[in-house]
């Protein structure tokens, strides 16, 4: 499959730009870009906009004036942080298989940055469906053929078993890396009312794939799967399909399954201050973790039917919110400051238990995390209950971020309607920069 990885002809077009957040500019579909390159131009040099353009008129497909659908993979940051919060998602924790060596974690990374670049710019793997061995399996597996890049974005996570081993005390040292281990890269502890499942959580390396198309990011977690064989495989995965957070002002705020605005006080991408602070892992961790970020995924089953039971008051003081506007209950807009010391009868406006209350910096030591979660429904049970819920993800700078939120809410109202069944933590190398491959400098 390595040998697969270079294009059917010339290069198509370079999309540059940061992978930190704002999208580019193209909009490559990937049938056009096969079919551009059979048509014999493979040696065109296409290069920024104007070369973008040409490629995608020739292809039969939009030149993106306005509209972009391309997150560079490159960048300061990995994508997938701050990038305007795509709407789909399929999150995918992988273990890597007994008795796998240091060199196959770093071919694996290598591989795995050469395909996340073709498949965040709408490229297929290898020769895509091209006609070839006809004995072997196509370089790729061919369900995005047709469909933008619709803005996918990668995002690769180490889990602390990678440094430790997953045995017992994890005293191993499968990867020769555990030197690299962060101080702070602690497991995260168990809470009250944690019903977690085992299968379906944590994991040696975790990648969250988001797009506009949901067959675009499962397409993306299916190949690295499929080109990670006999290396590492796949754990368990989860599919979402509505953002629960804006990481742009210029994004509304969506709606979670229990109907109220969600994301409102989120750090937003031009927050720099804010995200050098509460979300950039600065110079307190080794080289290859600057610039990086810790990932926590909690999948967190809501009790559906027995909230669509509460009342409207019940509702809006559990979180503290109303549910149609999502301003605080003392009054003003979404985006204006709750007065946790109103009081209304004698009584605080906003609960003392809501949720809004028990996460808001003020009641963490200045505590902030960027949110990134989806809703998900994985069907119904025998009761007719919908297996529903969010798919927490969180971005910090220290775990101990979210270990504090987290022990903060073990009063919260919410937790009468809410069970946390999976949970993990992974360490999110830096940046990639061109030529290079994700985690790279772990291996210095
Ligand atoms: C440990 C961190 C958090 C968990 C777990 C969590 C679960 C959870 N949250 C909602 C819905 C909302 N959360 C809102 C705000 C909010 N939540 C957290 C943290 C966790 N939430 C923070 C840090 C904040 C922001 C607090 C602030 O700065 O004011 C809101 C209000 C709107 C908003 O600001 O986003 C909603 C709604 C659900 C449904 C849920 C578990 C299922
Ligand atoms: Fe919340």
């Amino acid at each position: 499959m390595n040998g697969a990885m270079e294009p059917a002809g010339g290069e198509p077009e370079e999309v540059e730009g940061e992978g930190s957040g704002e999208t580019g500019a193209l909009r490559p579909s990937r049938r056009g870009l096969l079919g551009l390159l059979g048509a014999g131009v493979a040696g065109l040099a296409v290069g920024g906009a104007g070369g973008a353009a040409i490629a995608a008129s020739a292809a039969g497909g939009q030149t993106a004036a306005g509209r972009s659908s391309v997150v560079p993979f490159h960048g300061e940051h990995q994508a997938g942080i701050v990038t305007p919060a795509q709407d789909r998602l399929h999150f995918a924790a992988f273990n890597m298989v007994s008795g796998s060596s240091r060199d196959d974690l770093i071919q694996l990374l290598r591989d795995w940055s050469e395909a996340a670049e073709r498949l965040t710019q709408g490229r297929p793997l290898g020769t895509g469906l091209e006609p070839g061995d006809a004995l072997l399996p196509p370089d790729d597996t061919g369900e995005a053929e047709g469909l933008q890049a619709g803005n996918l974005t990668l995002t690769f996570g180490l889990g602390r078993s990678l440094f430790t081993g997953s045995g017992e005390g994890g005293s191993e040292d499968p990867y020769g890396i555990r030197s690299q281990l962060p101080a702070a890269f602690e497991p995260l502890p168990s809470f009250a009312f944690d019903l977690l499942e085992p299968a379906q959580s944590g994991g040696d390396l975790c990648v969250q794939a988001c797009a506009d198309d949901p067959q675009v990011a499962v397409h993306a977690i299916r190949n690295l799967a499929r080109i990670a064989v006999g290396r590492t495989h796949l754990a368990w995965s989860q599919l979402g399909f509505g953002r629960t957070a804006s990481t742009s002002r210029r994004q509304d705020t969506p709606r979670n399954l229990f109907g109220f605005k969600d994301g409102t006080m989120n750090v937003m991408s031009d927050e720099t201050e804010a995200l050098a602070e509460h979300v950039w892992v600065g110079d307190e961790a080794p080289a290859w973790l600057r610039g990086g970020s810790y990932i926590v995924t909690r999948k967190i089953l809501m009790t559906i039917e027995a909230w669509d039971r509460a009342s409207l008051a019940e509702q809006e003081r559990t979180f503290g919110r109303t549910k149609l506007a999502g301003a605080p209950l003392t009054g003003g807009g979404e985006f204006d400051h709750p007065d946790f010391a109103a009081e209304r009868d004698g009584a605080p406006v906003i609960d003392m238990a809501a949720h809004v209350r028990l996460a808001h910096p003020d009641q963490n030591g200045g505590t902030r995390i960027l949110r990134r979660g989806y809703n998900y429904v994985d069907g119904s049970n025998e009761l007719g209950q919908l297996g529903a819920g969010l798919f927490f993800i969180s971005f910090q700078r220290d775990p101990a971020a979210f270990v504090r939120l987290q022990r903060s809410l073990k009063h919260d109202l919410l937790g009468e309607y809410i069970r946390h069944i999976s949970s993990g933590l992974w360490a999110v190398p830096g940046g990639v920069r061109r030529g290079e491959f994700v985690g790279q400098r772990l291996f210095d």
